[in-house]
């Protein structure tokens, strides 16, 4: 088909060949350019209503908001399908899906041919991170998704801004990400309300800086500028130019004292990342802001501090266990409408529901799978995995500096996990080196929400394993190589923080939620040397009155504080054969050092 781009709305050249190649593999009935503007935002809505694709909820629950229930087989990220596809095998590494990039792009074109036959091909130009930022990273979607267009207006800088701007001071480069559901409509066919592939392939070209999805509508498959572009992508471009793209959370947070900090936060799933980075702060005069809850970008600036960007435009929440009891913060900034909502419940009179956001679960719901649901139908009404997709600017506690180009100077850096034993509540590291070794080894227990066995202690290095762009030896290599990338750094101090030990009956020690914010308030008082602590084999760890807890000395009284914060040998001693194990799996480029460190910690121990 000879593709018209002629009512292009740019110049660039690069882009507008790229836009004539794709429509000419996957041949869409027609191209349509996204301005990112509102009235464009409601008119795809009101399109995939029409087309029984979306509910628009009741405004006066939810306003100008939609349901999405997504095909029962497209739930969420598929990383057994997700590529990383260097020249070299060796540079993917051993954590990463690998295939030979010539190879992966030809069967891929095959795919692509004629995949978006009867659909419409959305152009959706965005920048990840603020677009007046001394480098901003453009990318351009091509996608036959309406949902994924609306989507990426909340969750990017998505439209004409980015577009003007990708052509300003010349053609900027941009990272090309195609999406295609794979699901062609022959003449006349009905779509389906979630068209997707069984068939799936989520593939990162890292030395193209490209992107190429299939047969995935849902989430991190399909929302490119996120897990694919912002970590994976993005990490590969931080490895070169020397900066740390990051899955952290970002929160701000002032003493009574009016002094802020800002304090970066790895978590793996399931440790409630998104209820610390919008901590309802229970110590008096403490306050916490936002900056966001999921990716950190991390750069020297001209002193040497590192100073952290959230690239981010839009929060994309797990639902289930999202409710005004864990993160009050979370459903005041959802209660303002203009959101999507996928694979949640549905109540009866137009709004949503998941587990957790209430204490009381509603007597009956529509399920994400559509069908009526009662407290007795004995299934979960929100599909675990199930997502908020909501603007950041409604967040409540949003600091101002969440979108300054600037970034902000990062104090601290948490590296979190769930762990029922061994790992104390909170730990100091002693030295840059030290807490890399300590992200690297971080773990954290399976729970129900995901597969698997509940309980099993899984290594997440970094809480980053699933979004290396590379090699993880040389990924934690980068991270031992930032002290050298500037003549004064001034790196945060690493902690390690564990909010899941339990007792030997099974009981959570600590409170935690709100009451995580004592233990902020001691990582604060280290940062300002006013805090104390003791020395162990494996790090600072709070003295027993060095916590405030104020308000709390019935439920975390002297020997449950000293349980939660307890460094025990035998425990440790079974902890090193499982990081002498994972540091293996990791292959041959793991660094030496951290090889060293564990030997001296063994002698330590
Ligand atoms: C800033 C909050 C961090 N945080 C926590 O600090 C935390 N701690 C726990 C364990 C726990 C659960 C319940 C209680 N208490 C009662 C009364 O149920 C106490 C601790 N769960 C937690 N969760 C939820 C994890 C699943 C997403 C959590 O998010
Ligand atoms: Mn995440």
């Amino acid at each position: 088909m000879s593709v018209d781009t002629t009512q292009a709305p740019t110049t660039h050249k690069a882009l507008l060949e790229w836009v004539s190649e794709i429509a000419a593999l996957t041949e869409p009935d027609s191209i349509y350019w996204c301005d990112g503007s509102q009235e464009e935002y409601d008119r795809l809505g009101a399109e995939l209503v029409a087309a029984g694709t979306a509910f628009k909820l009741d405004d006066s629950k939810k306003k100008n908001s939609y349901y999405f229930a997504s095909d029962p087989d497209d739930v969420a990220r598929v990383e057994d399908r997700t590529y990383i596809c260097s020249t070299e095998e060796i540079d993917a590494g051993p954590t990463n899906n690998w295939r030979d990039p010539a190879e992966m792009k030809a069967v891929m074109t095959e795919l692509y041919r004629g995949s978006m036959h009867g659909r419409t091909m959305y152009v959706i130009p965005f920048c990840m991170g603020p677009i007046d930022a001394e480098d901003p990273k453009f990318g351009v979607e091509i996608s036959d998704s309406a949902y994924v267009a609306m989507s990426m207006r909340i969750m990017t800088r998505m439209g004409e801004g980015p577009l003007k701007a990708m052509t300003t001071g010349g053609d900027r480069a941009f990272v090309p990400c195609l999406h295609s559901v794979g699901f062609p409509l022959e003449e006349g066919q009905a779509d389906v309300p979630w068209p997707c592939n069984e068939e799936k392939y989520i593939v990162h070209f890292p030395e193209d800086r490209a992107i190429w999805s299939y047969g995935s509508g849902y989430g991190g498959n399909a929302l490119l500028g996120k897990k694919c572009y912002s970590l994976r992508i993005a990490s590969v471009m931080a490895r070169d130019e020397g900066w740390l793209a990051e899955h952290m959370l970002i929160l701000k947070l002032t003493s009574p004292a009016g002094k802020a900090y800002h304090i970066a936060g790895a978590f793996p799933s399931a440790c409630g990342k998104t209820n610390l980075a919008m901590i309802d702060p229970t110590l008096d005069g403490w306050t916490a802001e936002t900056l966001g809850d999921d990716i950190n970008w991390m750069r020297f600036d001209k002193e040497g501090y590192l100073r952290g960007v959230n690239p981010e435009n839009g929060f994309f929440g797990v639902a289930p266990g999202t409710g005004w009891s864990t993160n009050p913060n979370a459903m005041r900034t959802i209660d303002g409408g203009n959101s999507i909502f996928t694979n949640v419940a549905r109540t009866l009179d137009g709004d949503v529901w998941w587990e957790g956001m209430t204490d009381e679960n509603p007597a009956e719901l529509i399920d994400w799978k559509g069908e009526p649901w009662t407290l007795e139908s004995g299934v979960k009404a929100a599909h675990p995995n199930s997502r908020f997709t909501t603007p950041m600017d409604q967040c409540p506690i949003l600091s101002d500096e969440w979108d300054d180009p600037k970034g902000v100077r990062i104090d601290a850096i948490l590296f979190g996990g769930r762990r029922a034993t061994t790992i104390p509540l909170v730990l100091e590291t002693s030295s840059w080196s030290h807490g890399v070794f300590v992200g690297a080894t971080c773990s954290s227990e399976t729970t129900a929400a995901a597969k698997g066995k509940v309980g099993v202690v899984r290594r997440d290095p970094m809480a980053m394993l699933p979004f290396i762009g590379y090699n993880a030896g040389d990924y934690i290599q980068h991270w031992l190589d930032m002290e050298t990338l500037h003549e004064t750094p001034h790196l945060p101090k690493v902690f390690y923080v564990n909010w899941f030990r339990k007792s030997d009956d099974g009981k959570f020690l600590w409170p935690g939620f709100g009451e995580n914010s004592r233990v902020l308030a001691w990582i604060v008082g280290r940062l300002d040397g006013t805090a104390d602590a003791v020395q162990t084999p494996v790090g600072f760890v709070p003295t027993l009155d060095a916590i405030d807890r104020t308000g709390i000395e019935d439920e975390v009284d002297d020997e449950t504080l000293a349980a939660v914060l307890k460094v025990d040998v035998d425990e440790w001693k079974q902890e090193i054969p499982l990081i002498e194990e994972w540091f293996t799996k990791l292959g041959e480029r793991f660094p030496k050092q951290l090889w060293k460190d564990l030997e001296d910690l063994k002698t330590a121990l």
